[in-house]
């Protein structure tokens, strides 16, 4: 009988691909198997009335100075949790796409003038604008890696004159709370000889030295989960310590409702 319904539920699936397909709902490949998982996940909880409800994904955020190797870890963690049949995506801060992220954008190219206090405010802006879409999909079951988040936020101005880390971290509180939040340590002599290293506004050695001991500041908040990972390693190394850390939170999260950054 098990096995019945096993056979039935592949074909429903296929044909629901397909159908789903036809009408342009759901982009074809690995994202449209995702889809429907999780309405497979969606119906049989309905059926038993709600019993099993649809566990959350995991919010995983990876921080560090720049050119520590967050956007090339990233991109390989996401990859392996889709390739182990983990609904997973990627997101990045500054979230360059949106209008709040082109002003961003333009003054991290040195293009525009901002005032330190109007562009802090505009990066915690960017993450805010992201949020609704960010718990309808961790509640969906999907994990987020993201690039960056309100850590570099209040790290990177908190270096600036006349700003103090308490009145960095207040726009960002009672942003989603990471369940992970992994710190790639990498000096700031080894970053400078990374690919294209000076050319955005803060690369400059000294501004990063400055930017690593205020994340060191924070990591000494243990309401927070960091975790430090040796990113003088080679890639595939840093990529092993990455993925051991997430799947424990992964399946932490699972059971536990999403948390307020610093409330
Ligand atoms: N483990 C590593 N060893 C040596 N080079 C690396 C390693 N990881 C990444 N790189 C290289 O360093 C450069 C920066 O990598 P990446 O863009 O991933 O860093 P990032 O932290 O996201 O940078 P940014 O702060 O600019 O966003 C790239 O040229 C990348 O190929
Ligand atoms: C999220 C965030 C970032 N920054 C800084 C950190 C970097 O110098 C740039 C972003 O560069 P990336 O290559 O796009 O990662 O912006 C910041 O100052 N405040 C923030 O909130």
């Amino acid at each position: 009988m098990r096995h019945a319904y096993f056979l039935m539920s592949i074909y429903f699936r296929k044909k629901a691909v397909k159908l789903w397909r036809a009408v342009g709902c759901v982009p074809a490949g690995r994202a449209s198997l995702d889809f429907i998982s999780l309405s497979a996940a969606a119906r049989l909880s309905e059926a038993s009335g709600g019993a099993m409800a649809a566990k959350r994904g995991a919010l995983i955020v990876l921080e560090g100075v720049d050119k520590a190797g967050k956007t090339t870890q990233c991109n390989k963690l996401v990859q392996a949790l889709q390739q182990s049949g983990r609904p997973a995506e990627m997101m990045r801060f500054p979230d360059r796409t949106t209008t709040i992220g082109q002003l961003i954008s333009s003054y991290l190219e040195k293009r525009t003038e901002l005032e330190d206090h109007a562009v802090h405010l505009l990066f915690s802006a960017n993450r805010w604008e992201l949020v609704p879409s960010m718990k309808r999909k961790l509640e969906q079951g999907i994990t987020l890696v993201v690039d960056r988040y309100a850590f570099s936020g209040v790290a990177f101005t908190s270096v600036k004159p006349g700003f103090c880390l308490d009145w960095c971290m207040k726009p960002d509180v009672g942003l989603p709370k990471p369940d992970l939040v992994m710190f790639l340590q990498l000096s700031s002599a080894e970053a400078a000889r990374r690919g294209h290293f000076g050319e955005e506004r803060y690369e400059t050695s000294d501004f990063q030295k400055a930017v690593q001991q205020k994340f060191e500041q924070l990591m000494k908040d243990e309401s927070v989960n960091w975790q430090v990972i040796d990113a003088s390693q080679d890639v595939e190394s840093v990529h092993l310590d990455i993925v051991g850390h997430s799947h424990g939170a992964i399946r932490l999260a699972q059971d536990v409702p999403l948390g307020e950054l610093w409330k």
